[in-house]
């Protein structure tokens, strides 16, 4: 298959382009940014092993020349101190506005090199070839980038998008299983937030997915992609309550992967399971969403291998120590926290009126049930 999604976003529109084996062929699609000034790519040491060489074989078949950068993998090379290394290492090579940093990786590169584009030279070019699931279905879309910060998650970070998306599902062959996992809760993300038929989808494909099928997993791909661009074409910025649904399961999630020291004890993808199932959780708990849907939507994450509780999570902390970590969240405003909260799957809506404290007695009521 290959398809072609579009950002619109007037002077800042992009292309996404999903394709087996698009990464042989990234000479030939990369081809216009190299005539514009140079290429860099900046990867992981995971990636280094198992894509890089393809990347730089298809370049070199165009004659493309290029730099590259390899830095430490994990959640940790959203610092402040990669940051730093990373861009010395971009303006030592003399990078210009016209050039191109290639982020080449799963999130964490595509966060930080896209954060990194955002301030060298005030502005310089950035795509994007993603190669986990979860950039691919999610990070890789809508130019939102960020490091971690002492107090939190994306705490310093800048809109910025790519000039060009370039997903080849096969990448995901050397990709291992927790991690696939991991980015498939955030596929399930956009049934839950309005489509309750591609809920129903995951539902019945989400196991084949992960065992491999390439079928089930493109689908997934350019289903979120879709869903993704045109929720970033309406609201950008996320001024509107709109963008903000796609942070569905965050603000515990986020909360939980501080806690948890933004290591690999919980990735970003279960941390948003876990999340996704405590929203639902505390939707039905206020009587807001049905518990046979909070239970659903447990048991299907359950089913694919996430977590769906503060204990599959391995996280002990009292309530008011995990809201103590939302109150950094990026939505806070005026002293309220918004909530995406559900009236049902595939019915997300962004809630004002959440009591925090009430928040730390539900996630202490979660933690007793469990122990
Ligand atoms: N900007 C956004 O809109 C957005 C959206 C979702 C998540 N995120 C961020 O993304 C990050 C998580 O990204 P992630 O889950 O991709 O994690 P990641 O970037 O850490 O990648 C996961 C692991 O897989 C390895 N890897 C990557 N591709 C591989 C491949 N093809 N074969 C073998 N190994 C491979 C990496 O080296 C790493 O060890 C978090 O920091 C999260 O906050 C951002
Ligand atoms: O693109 C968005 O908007 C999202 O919220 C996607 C999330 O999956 C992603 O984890 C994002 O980085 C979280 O945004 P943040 O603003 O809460 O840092
Ligand atoms: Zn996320």
């Amino acid at each position: 298959m290959s398809e072609t999604v579009r950002v619109a976003l007037g002077a800042r529109s992009y292309d996404i382009l999903i394709e087996a084996g698009a990464l042989d062929r990234a000479g030939a699609l990369l081809l216009p940014f190299a005539k514009r000034g140079r290429l860099v790519i900046v990867t992981d040491a995971h990636v280094a092993e198992t894509q890089l060489p393809r990347l730089a074989e298809a370049l070199a078949s165009e004659g493309i020349v290029q730099e590259t950068i390899i830095l430490p993998p994990g959640e940790g090379t959203k610092s402040w101190a990669v940051l730093a290394e990373l861009t010395d290492r971009l303006l030592a090579l003399g990078i210009e506005r016209s050039d191109h940093v290639v982020a080449l990786g799963g999130g964490v590169i595509g966060d930080l090199v896209g954060f990194a584009a955002s301030i060298l030279k005030r502005g310089c070019g950035f795509v994007q070839v993603p190669t986990t699931l979860l950039a691919q279905v999610d990070s890789s879309v809508g130019g939102k980038t960020a490091i971690n910060s002492a107090a939190g998650k994306n705490l310093v970070g800048a809109f910025h998008q790519p000039s060009f998306v370039l997903i080849d599902p096969t990448v995901l062959d050397t990709l291992p299983p927790r991690e696939v996992a991991a980015g498939y809760a955030e596929v399930v993300k956009y049934g839950l937030i309005d489509d309750a038929d591609f809920f129903a989808w995951c539902e019945a494909n989400g196991p084949a997915l992960l065992a491999g099928d390439p079928a089930a997993r493109d689908r997934a791909i350019a289903r979120s992609v879709g869903a993704k661009a045109r929720i970033v074409a309406a609201d950008e910025r996320e001024t509107q309550d709109l963008r903000a649904l796609l942070n569905l399961g965050h603000t515990f999630g986020h909360a939980l992967e501080a806690e948890t020291g933004f290591s690999d004890r919980l990735l970003h993808g279960e941390g948003v399971a876990v999340g996704m199932a405590l929203a639902f959780a505390y939707s039905a708990r206020r009587g807001l969403c049905p518990a046979s849907d909070a239970a659903q939507v447990a048991a299907h994450l359950r089913a694919v291998g996430l977590p769906a509780s503060l204990e599959e999570a391995g996280v002990r902390a009292p309530g008011e120590v995990l809201v103590g970590h939302m109150l950094h969240d990026k939505k806070m405003s005026s002293g309220t926290l918004p909530f995406l909260l559900a009236r049902g799957i595939g019915q997300t809506f962004v809630a004002k009126d959440v009591d925090l404290a009430d928040v730390a007695a539900f996630l202490d009521e979660q933690a007793h049930a469990l122990a």
